[in-house]
């Protein structure tokens, strides 16, 4: 939720986007803590008044403050010298406000996932941490000089800057080179919690307005006549969009399942049962061979991204013009809108398919709902257990609009298709049998063009490696690989080569997000 329109006086907070993957991100951690935040582009930073806002927190960047353009500076002036609130610099808005009053950034001192930060100077934005905790990083520069005037609160192990204070005018200026606002910093949410009271922030933004905000959305659509196909993937996305739908809609709304062959094993059938018995008994398309057919040899995952978002499309046309349906709807969330770079400032990392892989002539022809748009999946978690959506939708793993596609790294074929999908299976199947699958975000396997010579039953045999990734995150905006016990890698590893002839190799993915990302493409 990005509440662009609403504000509190007095409970109001401004974060103004860099284009950092998190910006948004920082909004919402406030709102847990009952504060408001209003998101803006940097490049309206001119045209706002300020003074509406009770403190303001610059986010990070994908760009460098090396090699920016003139209206970020001027913007970070126009913070700093017009208004006479607080303000907290994340990251990219560390290192931005550092060198707006003086000091140096450098290149080349980057730090990326978990970080050990040690505080030098006790300050009340550090209440409730200990001397040392664990911090999230996701940089390339640093603050090599900290400007005239300014304290250093903290550093990390790597000895680069972590925290500065500056008295300036009256206010604080707080900065952080890591980001507490992602829950992999332990104590992010007390510092931010801690930020709110100093800044004197009222707590005025009440939890419990998701469900009217996503009803709302799909209230616009009411006089919209005739049918209305629902996307529905058996993801908890695509499942509170449609089931919302209906209950905004009602029963004209269709839901419609396309089978592009990229599935896990059995999941089709499974999901059509599941749905059915809540009532969303979906159409399904079997369009197999139209996306594998196209999907074939091609090398570039962005490629393969946007040929599904196409053959979608072309499906998705097909059912509209077939039921005379003008109305679209789709479990798009904001991850998926902030990672296909769909914000005004921020890099692309992935296109998603339902957002930058859908084709502009689709959402010319057709009307697009999104009433999940504005919400991370914890939120719409938390919409489904309102709404009664049962405990199978609600707790699965997510998995991507563009399956296994995205699990199969260099040329796709069917072959690397089918291993990853078995190999996949097994990883489920182990992790379940210990008790394990439900603790954690995300368990799947990976098949590359890697080759390991192996030796099964005394015979010469040149296999595939399989990467085996599994994951713990709230949000998917960060994540940490999980520590299974070695004995359950040793099971997947031996199920995995027993059952796959085309097997010889079982690695183990150790790389947290960032710098990786959980899906390998
Ligand atoms: N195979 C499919 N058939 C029909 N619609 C789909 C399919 N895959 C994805 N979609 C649509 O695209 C949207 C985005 O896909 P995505 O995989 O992110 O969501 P999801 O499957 O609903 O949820 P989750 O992220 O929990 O898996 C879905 O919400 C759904 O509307
Ligand atoms: O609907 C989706 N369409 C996609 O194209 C897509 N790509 C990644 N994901 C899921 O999003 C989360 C973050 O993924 P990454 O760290 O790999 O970017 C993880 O939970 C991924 O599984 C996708 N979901
Ligand atoms: N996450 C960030 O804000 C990064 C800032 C800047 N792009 C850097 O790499 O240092
Ligand atoms: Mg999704």
């Amino acid at each position: 939720m990005s509440g662009e329109n609403l504000l509190i006086p007095g409970g109001t907070i401004l974060v103004v986007d860099y284009g950092g993957q998190y910006a948004h991100l920082i909004a919402r951690r406030l709102r847990e803590l009952g504060v408001l935040a209003v998101i803006t582009p940097y490049t309206r930073v001119g045209d706002a008044d300020l003074s509406k806002y009770s403190a303001i927190v610059l986010s990070g960047s994908h760009r460098s403050v090396l090699e920016t353009d003139p209206d970020v500076l001027e913007s970070a002036r126009r913070i700093l010298s017009n208004s006479g609130i607080p303000v907290l610099g994340v990251c990219f808005g560390h290192q931005l406000i550092a060198k707006t009053l003086g000091g140096v950034v450098e290149k080349g001192c980057g730090e990326y996932g978990r970080v050990v930060v040690k505080l030098v100077e006790r300050d009340e934005l550090f209440n409730g941490w200990e001397g040392e905790e664990y911090v999230w990083m996701s940089h390339g520069d640093c603050v090599s000089k900290p400007p005239p005037g300014s304290r250093v609160l903290a550093v990390s192990e790597n000895g680069v800057t972590a925290a500065l204070k500056i008295e300036l005018k009256g206010r604080v200026v707080y900065t952080v080179q890591f980001h507490p606002e992602v829950s992999h910093t332990v104590k992010g949410l007390a510092l931010l919690d801690n930020f709110a009271r100093l800044a004197g922030v009222e707590r005025k933004w009440v939890r419990n307005t998701y469900y009217a905000l996503v009803e709302a959305e799909l209230e616009k659509y009411r006089g919209v006549e005739g049918p209305v196909i629902a996307a529905v993937s058996g993801g908890v996305d695509s499942t509170v969009a449609a089931a919302v739908a209906r209950k905004v809609l009602g029963d004209r709304v269709i839901p419609v399942l396309v089978d592009h062959g990229l599935f896990r094993e059995g999941e089709v059938e499974e999901v059509v049962e599941k749905l059915s018995a809540t009532g969303l008994k979906p159409l399904v398309l079997d369009e197999r061979e139209r996306f594998l057919s196209r999907l074939e040899g091609v090398v570039d995952c962005e490629e393969r991204r946007r040929i599904i978002g196409e053959e979608f499309a072309k499906v998705f046309d097909q059912v509209m013009e077939a039921e005379g349906a003008r109305l679209f709807v789709q479990g798009t969330t904001y991850p998926d809108i902030v990672e296909s770079g769909g914000t005004v400032v921020a890099d692309r990392i992935k296109s998603h398919h339902n957002v930058a892989g859908l084709p502009s002539w689709f959402r010319e022809k057709y009307l697009v709902a999104e009433p999940l748009k504005h919400l991370y999946k914890d939120e719409v978690r938390e919409v489904a257990r309102m709404l009664g959506v049962p405990g199978y939708f609600v707790e699965r793993h997510p998995f991507p609009g563009p399956g296994l596609a995205v699990r199969v790294i260099g040329v796709f074929t069917r072959e690397k298709l089918e291993v990853c999908r078995r190999a996949s299976a097994i990883v489920e199947q182990v992790l379940r049998r210990h008790g394990l699958l439900d603790k954690v975000w995300q368990a799947f396997a990976v098949v590359g063009d890697d080759k390991w010579v192996g030796v099964k039953g005394d015979a010469r045999r040149v296999g595939y490696v399989v990467i085996v990734r599994i994951v713990e995150s709230s949000d998917a905006m960060t994540a940490d690989y999980f520590k299974p016990p070695y004995s359950v890698l040793d099971e997947v590893s031996r199920e995995i080569t027993r059952s796959i002839e085309d097997v010889t190799m079982v690695a183990y993915a150790v790389t947290t997000k960032p710098p990786s990302t959980i899906e390998p493409c």
